[in-house]
């Protein structure tokens, strides 16, 4: 992708003056005096600054930020926001803001900074484990639908109107996503979707932004090495639900976490339940009442019933019971930001493919198998994916996958086990080796399939991904089904510490034009 989102920064930003900030956070200014010092953006970053920027300098869990204030100052930097530990750390010729949680106030100070842009355009957030990217672009189709101009930011991209750049990760820093919100609204976006991780919420990354609405999908294990536990894990994603941070909120209530948070929110939340024919369904505000999974591998029907008893037809575009679930919370979410519920119905039914979430990148037909690309990176998200796709396979389902290195070793048995046990075809490849060696990996893979297929029937290694995908595309018939995961929307592969271009759905496309004769 190219950059049409330019800086990432709006044009013709506020002046502010450096005492007023001071004045208006009650900070104590330490070091160079700054009477008259003006500045025009805020960033936590040394690389990232330009000239007349803020430097905010936080006690990071390596090093601290300050360490890198002189590099600011190089760069342009006219002052520092820090607490007394960075303060040391300043050059002495450089004002300082002195606050005792500089990460708490980066994202306020960068909103007073830009006037406050997420007063200016609605504004949502999704936390919960799986199924925010998914849930956030349907919600985005809904709002398309109703504005003129929508953005969207997540771990796939940032994306204004039609123009987007990669994303750094799932929620950027305060004070980026506070200078998106200004460019969006700059752009003529009448709304913001966003997801919000819970490292970001357990970092601060959207405080100084208040939205309009809320939502949450669901909770399972999953960041344990930061946030302790599962009680800590569920604390930093209810942070989402409070008072300072959000308006309203739409909780699904699937699981007991959903449940205690509609009961624990100090915000109005409305609930949904999406399992059909669940206890909870009752007493929740929407319930998904009936659901048929298309077989025409399109999607799923739904029926929806509103908290006024009223059943409402609906449609998720993608396949599977977890975008029924990932459908109806858009569809209320969206109605609460706003959209009338027809127009958000429609909208989502209606939705683009989203990259790398169970994207269909070639059709069935002309001798081609069905081919997707799907992010499932965990044994649960590699179950659900394919007991989906299965109904819309009338041959072989044919699995192209492998497992990350440097991450948790132990789910590569499993993996392999679930591919044996779901899959009829395996090809065993790469995802991301990082600083490990894929042989290894793959044989932890392979370990796994051999307890489920001991006999290693229809199952292959390859050890590029791009002759991975090939060589599945090669063995799959017209009525097959090839489904490549992973890696999603990833732009890149990791091997020995270097990032390589790569991408699966290019490959699929790449192999289709060459005609499937060349696929040997
Ligand atoms: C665990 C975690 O989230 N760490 C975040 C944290 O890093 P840190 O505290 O270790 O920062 P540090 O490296 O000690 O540096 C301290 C400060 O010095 C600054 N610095 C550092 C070097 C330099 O040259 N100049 C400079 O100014 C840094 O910008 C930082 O502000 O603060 C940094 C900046 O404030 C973040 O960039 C960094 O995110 C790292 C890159 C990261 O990968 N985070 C992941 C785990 C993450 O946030 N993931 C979630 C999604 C999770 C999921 O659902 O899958 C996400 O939202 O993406
Ligand atoms: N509602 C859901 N419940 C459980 N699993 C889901 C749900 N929605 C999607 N998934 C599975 O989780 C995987 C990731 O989906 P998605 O990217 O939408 O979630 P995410 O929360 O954004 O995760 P990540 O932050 O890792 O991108 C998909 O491959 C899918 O198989």
């Amino acid at each position: 992708m190219t950059s049409p989102l330019g800086r990432l920064r709006p044009e013709h930003p506020p002046v502010r003056r450096v005492d007023d900030l001071a004045a208006a956070f009650d900070l104590e200014v330490a070091g160079a005096a700054a009477p008259g010092r003006t500045f025009t953006g805020v960033t936590m970053s040394s690389t990232d600054v330009e000239p007349g920027d803020l430097f905010v300098a936080v006690p990071g869990l390596k090093v601290h930020g300050a360490r890198f204030a002189a590099d600011a100052a190089a760069r342009g930097a006219v002052a520092v926001l820090t607490d007394a530990d960075g303060a040391d750390l300043v050059p002495a010729d450089v004002p300082v803001l002195l606050t005792p949680d500089p990460r708490a106030l980066a994202g306020p100070v960068a909103a007073w900074a830009l006037d406050d842009p997420g007063a200016r355009l609605v504004t949502l957030g999704v936390t919960g484990t799986n199924g925010k990217t998914t849930t956030t672009y349907f919600v985005d189709a809904a709002l398309r639908a109703h504005h003129a101009r929508t953005a969207v930011l997540g771990t796939v991209e940032l994306r204004i109107g039609d123009d987007a750049v990669e994303s750094p990760r799932t929620t950027v820093e305060a004070p980026v996503l506070q200078s998106l919100l200004a460019l969006a609204h700059q752009r003529g976006a009448g709304a913001l979707t966003t997801e919000v991780s819970s490292h970001a919420l357990a970092l601060g990354r959207v405080r100084g932004l208040r939205f309009d609405v809320v939502g949450f999908t669901n909770l399972q294990r999953d960041h344990l090495d930061f946030h302790g536990d599962m009680e800590g894990y569920f604390r930093d994603k209810a942070r989402l639900f409070a008072p300072e941070q959000a308006r309203r909120g739409v909780v699904v209530v699937d699981d007991d976490w959903g449940r205690r948070l509609a009961d624990e929110s100090p915000i109005p939340v409305e609930t949904v339940s999406t399992h059909v024919g669940a206890p909870q369904a009752a007493d929740a505000t929407w319930a998904v009442t009936e659901a048929d999974i298309g077989l025409d591998g399109v999607g799923s029907r739904f029926v929806l019933r509103g908290p006024d008893g009223a059943r409402h037809e609906a449609h998720s575009p993608l396949p599977g019971l977890v975008n029924v679930s990932n459908a109806a919370l858009a569809v209320v979410l969206a109605r609460a930001a706003g959209v009338p519920l027809d127009t958000a119905i429609d909208a989502v039914a209606g939705a683009r493919a989203i990259p790398g979430r169970m994207e269909r990148v070639v059709e069935r037909g002309d001798g081609w198998p069905l081919c997707l690309v799907d992010y499932a990176h965990t044994p649960d998200a590699l179950v659900l994916a394919l007991e989906a796709v299965r109904p819309i396979t009338p041959g072989r389902l044919v699995l192209v996958f492998g497992s990350d290195g440097d991450r948790d070793r132990g789910k590569r048995p499993i993996m392999g086990q679930v591919g044996a046990r779901l899959a009829d075809v395996l090809v065993v490849t790469d995802e991301n080796p990082r600083s490990e060696d894929p042989a290894s990996i793959r044989a932890a893979i392979l370990a796994g399939v051999r307890d489920v297929r001991p006999d290693l029937a229809d199952v292959h290694e390859a050890t590029s991904r791009a002759q991975a995908i090939r060589d599945a595309l090669r063995l799959a018939g017209p009525d097959d089904t090839v489904i490549v995961t992973g890696k999603g929307h990833e732009p890149t592969q990791e091997i020995a510490g270097v990032f390589h271009r790569y991408n699966d759905r290019d490959v699929y496309l790449a192999a289709r034009t060459e005609g499937r004769e060349q696929l040997a």
